[in-house]
């Protein structure tokens, strides 16, 4: 099956303002199916944990379900399996593979999306070629992320970009307000919904304050 058209990947990122990151789990298949009925708009497997075969058989798990929703799906870090699976998506931190090399991984169609952390990371992927879409936080310090510290809500205020970015980082129904005022109109969660007792009702609470 090829994948989706790049036009139409870009499409969907600029319209997409809910970004989930999730391990794996037993019921993967079924919680993706909830989070991605609730409107999360792009599905990120991020599991340190697993060999690559066990990450590809995730990976094809969410590629299932975003396919059935029209939904992206996304890959942390390894632009051999990102072009493996067809992703529509691949996310690069800071210390993962520059983007230049990726890019003769995956090629054109595939969107890449840059972590930053600090106000020079941040302008340098706002202007870089090949990003397509960048993530600036921690927001708040968390555990999904231990160690990174957090540049707090000051780089949510001083991010101005074309580019679709999103705010990261300890993001909650509680703090949301908080991260919309600062600036942002697009977010990334993992907490939220990963340990959300209905993730769809997660997800659609979500969806609603980031799109009224
Ligand atoms: C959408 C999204 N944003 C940020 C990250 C973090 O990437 P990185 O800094 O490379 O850290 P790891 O996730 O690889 O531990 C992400 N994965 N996805
Ligand atoms: C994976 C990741 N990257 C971050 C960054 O700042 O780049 S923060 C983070 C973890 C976000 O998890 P939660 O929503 O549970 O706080
Ligand atoms: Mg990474």
């Amino acid at each position: 099956m090829p994948g989706l058209d790049g036009n139409l990947i870009r499409q969907r990122l600029a319209d997409a303002t809910l970004y989930l990151c999730t391990p794996d789990r037993p019921d993967l298949a079924e919680f993706a199916d909830e989070a991605l009925a609730g409107g999360v708009d792009i599905i990120q497997l991020r599991d340190k944990s697993l060999e690559a075969k066990q990450e590809i058989e995730a990976i094809e798990i969410l590629a299932e379900a975003t396919e059935r929703h029209g939904r992206l799906l996304a890959v942390n870090d390894r632009a051999d399996i990102a072009h493996a699976v067809q992703a529509d998506v691949l996310h690069l931190g800071q210390d993962d593979l520059p983007v230049p090399l990726a890019r003769r991984i995956v090629g054109d169609e595939v969107v890449i999306g840059r972590s930053t952390h600090d106000v020079d990371q941040m302008t340098a992927a706002a202007e870089e070629p090949g990003v397509d879409y960048f993530c600036t936080g921690p927001c708040w310090p968390t555990p999904t992320k231990p160690g990174r510290p957090a540049p707090g809500l000051d780089l949510v205020r001083a991010t101005k970009s074309e580019r679709p970015w999103f705010a990261i980082g300890g993001i909650d129904l509680t703090n949301l307000r908080e991260v919309l005022l600062a600036g942002a109109t697009r977010v990334v969660v993992v907490r939220a919904i990963t340990d959300a007792e209905d993730p769809r009702k997660a997800a659609e609470s979500f969806k609603t304050e980031l799109t009224s």
